[in-house]
């Protein structure tokens, strides 16, 4: 029987967010899980079939065995990467009546900003101390191009964009799409090298990703010195739910990665890479093979933490099922779901008092859809 939820002594067990909800693992007493995270040298990614399928295959072994690994050597110019943190930094610097413009509840897609303490990862903390913006996939904003790249015009339940922007920053968004339309291609090759770990056809997941769903999150942590409250944190314990995240860290160690075994272990910056893990989709489409690994930030240091997660979902109207070459002995752990039925399931009752859950309180959950979000 676990301790419950509050006892904060306990090392036996450790405590994580997996979704809407907290769970528990037990330590190990006989430890055999990974003790640090694999590099991976993308370099190859545009070369030949053959070279891609040797990237493939390094990175099929790094998500099975610990569902994270570092990526080096992708195309982004290191330039680029500093003129994002140069970004970052001046956008938390901001007064927060110019952040507070546009503040989370403010949008119905739940995307915006969010200041110190808004989430609260781990139960037992007082709040994530961290702020943070999210912005992401987007039918209607110019710079994302949904005709252009789809070759459809938006649905016409869309009425407003699904982002929202701080009026007294233009550069702000301008900054943030120079980013976004180099890191998604990037992402998107990943999804090809995936197809190809799997001894599928390259192409063979391109139609659930022909406008996915996308969650970029600048996020700003200040130093929580460990005195102050052993469990402080900076974003608690929690499995990604997307298919795929791709994280720029600045040069502030912070990231910890939970292992089969129940400790944790460091995934500190390394310059020219990303840390790319599983999220909870990619894990149900591999039947369980590829773990959504639990992981956590906690900036010890007297330094500000600066991070970009750029995270990645299929289309909103895709279904995916565990893929045949996972399933060992026919076993299939994961039903089949709809992507944007799951995350409307998953996102709503984590954000129990933004005016999206509030508004659809009273409608059963069977029949919440992703279309909530977005009128
Ligand atoms: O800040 C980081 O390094 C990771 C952030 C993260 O895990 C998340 O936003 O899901
Ligand atoms: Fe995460």
């Amino acid at each position: 029987m676990a301790p419950e939820l509050d006892d904060k002594t306990s090392t036996k067990y450790v405590y994580f967010h997996s979704g809407s909800e907290a769970t528990y693992r037990k330590v190990s007493e006989k430890p055999t899980g990974f003790t640090s995270i694999p590099t991976v040298d993308v370099s190859k990614i545009d070369g030949s079939l053959e070279q891609r399928k040797a990237i493939a295959a390094e990175i099929r072994g790094a998500c099975e065995e610990c569902g994270f690994f570092y990526i080096k050597n992708h195309a982004i110019p290191q330039e680029e990467v500093d003129e994002v943190f140069g970004l970052l930094k001046r956008f938390f610097a901001l007064d927060t009546d110019v952040k507070m413009d546009a503040h989370v509840q403010k949008n119905p897609a739940i995307r915006g900003y969010e200041p110190m303490l808004e989430t609260r990862l781990d139960p037992r903390t007082q709040g994530d101390v961290k702020e943070a913006f999210t912005m992401g996939d987007c039918y209607l904003e110019p710079e994302q191009d949904y005709a252009g790249k789809t070759g459809l015009q938006p649905p016409a339940y869309v009425t407003r964009p699904q982002n929202i922007w701080p009026g007294e920053a233009p550069w702000w968004r301008e900054g943030l799409y120079k980013y976004y339309n180099a890191v998604l291609p990037l992402a998107m090759k990943l999804v090809r090298i995936l197809a190809l770990a799997f001894e599928l056809e390259e192409t063979a997941f391109d139609d659930i990703f022909r406008f996915p769903i996308t969650g970029m999150r600048p996020l700003h942590y200040p130093p929580t010195p460990i005195t102050e409250n052993a469990n402080n944190v900076g974003l608690g314990a929690h499995a990604d739910f997307s298919w795929l995240t791709l994280v720029l860290q600045d040069s502030v160690s912070a990231l910890e990665v939970l292992n089969q075994d129940g400790m944790w272990v460091d995934a500190p910056p390394q310059k020219g890479t990303f840390v790319c893990n599983v999220g909870q989709y990619l894990e149900r489409h591999t039947n369980g093979t590829f773990p959504a690994t639990v992981h956590r930030v906690r900036n010890k240091t007297a330094q500000e933490r600066y991070s970009l997660p750029f995270f990645l979902t299929p289309d909103a109207d895709a279904e995916i099922e565990p893929l045949e070459c996972c399933k060992a002995d026919g076993e299939q752990k994961y039903e089949k779901i709809n992507v944007g039925d799951l995350y409307i399931r998953r996102i709503l009752p984590a954000r129990r008092k933004h005016p999206t859950s509030i508004r659809y309180l009273d409608v059963p959950q069977e029949e919440w859809s992703y279309k909530m979000l977005l009128s």
